[in-house]
């Protein structure tokens, strides 16, 4: 089987007492959406952390494409091919959505960009940065109006192509459907949905019905150990998830 794109092993970082991962694995392949799950306090932003470069495990490793991250910068991890969107907005409200993407697109690759005049460096920075507005539906029209003036689910969407336009091997999205509504979580699964071919997914999300619908697999983390992990008839019918978890939202 291929060599997996992001692998977890035996992830550890304790509060005090409190082991909030504890010993987690993970496998993430290309052409893949891996759903992670878990009740509140199950240690999600925790291992999200670990992984982002933002929290240092106490113990265990974190490859991307068969890169040890470890000791490495967020932005060293962007570089890398990490891409990522946030529970909370990154944008910068005042700039423009295409601004916005161009600052990825910059960050991708900062000396190539730099030695360019700045005519030519603009133009070179906005052929990615609308390509990929364009791919996540953002049309011309909205590209130059500024991000404040946007809807929320426009927003996720600048998110997205932010992230793309980085090249990334792999997408770690935190709750891309926050706030979203019936209309636009649905709209965003179809985007993910489409997006899976060209780069796998991290997905931590609380929309049950999203997770259950856009997941190949899914890990269910309670307590910081993954119970199960597997397809999602799978772990709508293994009994230690539907007790620890689905039981209790149901
Ligand atoms: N900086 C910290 N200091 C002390 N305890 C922490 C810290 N960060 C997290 N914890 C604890 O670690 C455990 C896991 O928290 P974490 O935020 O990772 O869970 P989560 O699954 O993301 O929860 P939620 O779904 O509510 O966001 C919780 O008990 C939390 O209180």
């Amino acid at each position: 089987m291929a060599e997996p794109v992001l692998a977890v092993s035996g992830l550890r970082k304790s509060f005090g007492a409190l082991a909030a991962t504890d010993g987690v694995d993970l496998a993430l392949r290309d052409g893949e959406i891996l759903a992670l799950i878990g009740p509140n306090g199950a240690g999600k932003s925790t291992l999200i952390a670990q992984i982002a470069g933002t929290l240092a495990p106490d113990a265990g490793r974190v490859t991307l494409a068969g890169r040890d991250l470890a000791g490495m910068s967020v932005a060293a991890r962007a570089r890398a091919g990490l891409g990522r969107t946030f529970q909370v907005s990154s944008l910068a409200m005042p700039l423009s959505a295409r601004a916005n993407v161009r600052i990825a697109v910059q960050a991708r690759a900062p000396r190539r960009f730099g030695v360019l005049r700045p005519v030519a460096r603009d133009a070179a920075l906005n052929a990615p940065a609308e390509a990929a507005l364009a791919r996540v539906g953002l049309g011309p029209a909205r590209w130059a109006l500024p991000v404040a003036s946007l809807s929320h689910g426009e927003r996720r969407r600048v998110e997205l192509a932010a992230a793309l336009a980085a090249r990334p091997r792999l997408l770690l999205l935190d709750e891309p459907m926050a706030g979203l509504g019936a209309d636009g979580t649905a709209a965003m699964a179809d985007l993910l949905e489409a997006l899976r071919a060209e780069v796998p997914i991290l997905l931590v999300e609380h929309d049950m019905s999203a997770v259950f619908r856009l997941a190949d697999r899914i890990a269910v983390l309670v307590a910081g150990r993954i119970i199960a992990t597997g397809a999602p008839d799978a772990i709508r019918a293994d009994a230690a998830v539907q007790q620890a978890y689905l039981g209790v939202d149901a």
